[in-house]
C-alpha cells in the first residue's frame, strides 16, 4: 500500500486509510477549520504553502496541500516590493481570488496586509469582509498576539475564521529593524505565551509561529489547543509552513535560515529560456512539429 502519510507515532495505521486526514485525505470536498480542528484532535501533522496564482495554486492543489496561504510575502515574492509593508487589499484581493478560482480543496487564507487592521476591529471586519465577498477565502491572517485580540474577536463573531501570527511577524520590519528570531529569553518567551493564549482565547482558529527558539514552539503548542503553524518555529509545531517560491528555489537572492529547497526551480527555469533563445537564434525554432501549413 502506498503511504500517503506517514503513520502516527502510536503506531496506529496511517491516517490517510480512513480518508478524512488533511494530507494525503480522500475527501474532494473544500476544506473548512472543522477539519483543522479534527487534526489537532488526531494529533496529525499538515503542511501549508502560500500560492499567489491560480495556475501555481492549482499545482498545490492537485499535490493535496490542504492549506493554501495567499500571504503578502507577495510584496517581496511576487510584486518587487522590499517587504510585504506596500502590499494593498486591491492586491490581495486580486491575487486571492485567483487562487480560490485555481483550487477545489484546499482552505485558501487571505493575509490581511498592513494597515488593514491596524486601525481597529472595526477596519479589520471590513477588509475581511472584502476579501471573503469578493475573493471567496475561508478564512483570514492577521499579525499580531495581544494586540490584535480584539480584531480576532470581531471577526470571528461576525462569522470569518481567522489564523493569527506571532513571534517574527514582518509587517513591523521598520520597528524590529529587521527579521530578528523572537521570544528568546524569559521575558520574551512569557510574552510569546501571553500573545498565543490571547488570540486562542479570542477564537483564533490556528495561530502561526515564526522565527522562534524550538523549545519555546513545542511549548506553545502543547499549551495551546488550536494548532500551531511553524515558520523556523522547529519540528514540535502541529503544521508548517513555507514561501513557495523559498521551498521550490526560485526566490532570488537570500532566504532565510529556516528555508529548504526542494527544488532548484530558478535554475531549470533560466536553463529552459536559455535552451528556447538559442533554438531561435540558431533557427532550429520552431521545427516541423511546431508549424502550419
Ligand atoms: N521569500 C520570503 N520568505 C519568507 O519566509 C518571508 C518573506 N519572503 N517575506 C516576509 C517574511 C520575512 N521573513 C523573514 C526574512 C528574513 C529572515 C532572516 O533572515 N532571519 C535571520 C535570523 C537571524 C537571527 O536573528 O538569528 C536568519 O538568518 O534566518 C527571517 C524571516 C519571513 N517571510
Ligand atoms: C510566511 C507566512 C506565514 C506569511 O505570513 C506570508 O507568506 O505572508
Ligand atoms: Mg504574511
Amino acid at each position: 500500500m502506498t503511504q500517503l502519510s506517514p503513520a502516527r507515532k502510536t503506531g496506529d495505521r496511517p491516517a490517510s486509510e480512513n480518508g478524512k486526514t488533511l494530507y494525503g485525505g480522500t475527501s474532494s470536498r473544500r476544506i473548512t477549520v472543522r477539519d483543522i480542528a479534527a487534526a489537532k484532535e488526531r494529533g496529525e501533522k499538515w503542511p501549508m504553502l502560500t500560492a499567489y496564482d491560480a495556475m501555481t495554486a492549482s499545482v498545490f492543489d492537485e499535490a493535496g496541500i490542504p492549506v493554501l496561504l495567499v500571504g503578502d510575502s507577495m510584496g517581496n515574492c511576487h510584486l518587487g516590493y522590499e517587504s510585504t509593508v506596500p502590499v494593498t487589499m486591491d492586491e490581495i484581493t486580486l491575487l486571492s481570488a485567483a487562487v480560490v478560482r485555481g483550487t477545489h480543496r484546499a482552505l485558501v487564507v487571505g493575509d490581511l496586509p498592513f494597515g488593514s487592521y491596524q486601525e481597529g476591529p472595526v477596519q479589520a471586519l471590513r477588509s475581511a469582509t472584502r476579501l471573503v465577498k469578493e475573493a471567496g477565502v475561508g478564512a483570514v491572517k492577521l499579525e499580531g498576539g495581544e494586540r490584535s485580540a480584539h480584531q480576532v474577536e470581531l471577526l470571528v463573531s461576525s462569522g470569518i475564521p481567522v489564523m493569527a501570527h506571532v513571534g517574527l511577524t514582518p509587517q513591523s520590519v521598520n520597528a524590529f529593524g529587521g527579521y530578528p528570531v523572537q521570544g528568546r529569553g524569559e521575558e520574551a518567551a512569557q510574552q510569546l505565551l501571553r500573545d498565543a493564549k490571547a488570540v486562542q482565547d479570542a477564537g483564533a482558529f490556528a495561530v502561526v509561529l515564526e522565527a522562534v527558539p524550538a523549545e519555546l514552539a513545542a511549548e506553545v503548542t502543547r499549551s495551546l489547543h488550536i494548532p500551531t503553524v511553524g515558520i523556523g518555529a522547529g519540528l514540535d509545531c502541529d503544521a508548517q509552513v513555507l514561501v513557495w517560491t523559498d521551498m521550490a528555489g526560485m526566490t532570488a537572492g537570500r532566504v532565510p535560515k529556516f528555508v529548504k529547497k526542494y527544488l532548484e526551480m530558478r535554475q531549470l527555469l533560466g536553463d529552459a529560456a536559455k535552451e528556447f533563445a538559442e533554438e531561435v537564434v540558431a533557427g532550429d525554432f520552431p521545427a516541423a512539429a511546431h508549424t502550419f501549413h
